[in-house]
Order: structure tokens, then sequence, then C-alpha cells
């Protein structure tokens, strides 16, 4: 049993994560068995620099395997906008809500067939030997006019599979993790990290 630190404030992405390696021999410990580690800054440009970023500095605070998570939403009609401002989108410290309300007013008058959206998710996993291991997804959707579902956490209720007729926000945690940007990019870190410790291991 390895232990991995989930390093993410977000308790939405800390139970997708752990609903995904639940089934391996990983212990998972969340950040607030870490109270006095101060938040990382995310100052990067892109989600792979946001997601190291997070990763190294947890890594460096706890000495354990870090597994860090930036993500967010882009939407066709606003350039690609919030991207790596999702969390901000809103201002500083903005609630999910805010951020829908925003989201909403800003695509008023763009037609149906033009809301188009992706999220995207990177991962990033550091542990104290110095590894650096990255893995992406992606989740291609519309968004809607109105929220619908409760589930999940930010743009969820915005956030309209057209395949599944369901929002993000209308799924379980099986679900959702089976089509989204988190659970793709967590299948695609556990065989990059299955073959780094095949490739590492001693002879
Ligand atoms: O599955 C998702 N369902 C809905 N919304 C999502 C999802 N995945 C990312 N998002 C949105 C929420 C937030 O506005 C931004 C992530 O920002 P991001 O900085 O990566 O996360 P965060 O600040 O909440 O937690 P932390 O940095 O501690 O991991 O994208
Ligand atoms: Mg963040």
């Amino acid at each position: 049993m390895i232990s991995i630190v989930v390093a993410t404030g977000n308790k939405g992405k800390v139970k997708e994560i752990a609903a995904a390696l639940a089934a391996l021999p990983v212990e998972v410990l969340a950040l607030d068995k870490f109270p006095a580690i101060p938040e990382a800054e995310e100052n990067g440009d892109t989600f792979a620099a946001n997601a190291v970023l997070k990763a190294t500095h947890y890594a460096l605070h706890t000495g354990m395997p870090c597994l860090a998570d930036d993500s967010g939403l882009e939407v066709d009609a606003l350039n690609g906008a919030p991207g790596v401002y999702s969390a901000r989108y809103a201002g500083p410290g903005a609630t999910d809500e805010a951020c829908n309300a925003k989201l909403l007013a800003a695509l008023a008058d763009v037609p149906q067939n033009e809301r188009t959206a992706r999220f995207r998710c990177v991962l990033a996993y550091v542990d104290p030997d110095g590894a650096l291991l990255t893995a992406e997804g992606t989740c291609e959707g519309t968004i809607l006019r109105e929220p619908r579902g409760t589930g999940g956490f930010g743009y969820d209720p915005l956030f309209l599979l057209p395949g599944a007729a369901k929002t993000m926000a209308e799924m379980t945690i099986e679900e959702k993790n089976a089509v989204s940007h988190r659970g793709q990019a967590l299948r695609n870190m556990a065989t990059t990290l299955a073959r780094y410790i095949h490739e590492n291991r001693r002879a």
C-alpha cells in the first residue's frame, strides 16, 4: 500500500480522484491532513504549468508522493475562456454559482449550435525521488441556458454531454469518471505510473 497526497483544495476533485483510485492499493490523503502547508500560488499560463507547480509545492512540503490537478472549461464562443482562469472567472475566491452566472451572461446571445465547450484536466504526479509524470484528459460538451442537476461541482450543472443527454451534475461519480476529462486523465496517469514503476524497478 502506498500513500499519495491528493494535492487539491477542491473537495469535488478529491471525491472523484479517490473513487477512481479505490480499486488500487493506494491510500489517498487529502490536504486537510496537512493544515500547516501554505496554499500554492497558481501563476502558470497553462493547465500543465499549474498542475506541475501545485504537485511540486506539496511534494516539497510533505515529502510524500503528490498528485495535483489543474483543470478548467474552454468555451469556443469565448475563444477558449475561461480556460486556466476558470476558478477565478468571477473574481478571486468566486463561488461556483457566481462563475456559472457570469458564464450564462457572457453566452446570453449565443445560439445553441455555437455553445460548444470542453473541459480539460492535466494531472501532475511528483514523488520525493524527483519523478515528475503528467497526464491529460478532455471532455467535449455544450453549455446549457440554465443549470440542471445537483451533483458534481463547478460548471457541471451547465455542461451537457450530448451523447448521455445528461449534465455532469446529473451523473453519479462513477458515471462522471467514465466520461470526464478527469476520469480520462486518471486512467492515462495510471498507465504512465505503471510504466514508470516497471521501468524503474530494481532488477
Ligand atoms: O469536473 C469539473 N466539473 C466542473 N467544473 C470543473 C471541473 N473541473 C474543473 N472545473 C472548473 C472548476 C474551477 O472553476 C476550475 C478548476 O480550477 P483549479 O484551479 O484547477 O481547481 P481549484 O482551484 O478548484 O482547486 P485546486 O487548485 O486546489 O486543485 O475549473
Ligand atoms: Mg486552483
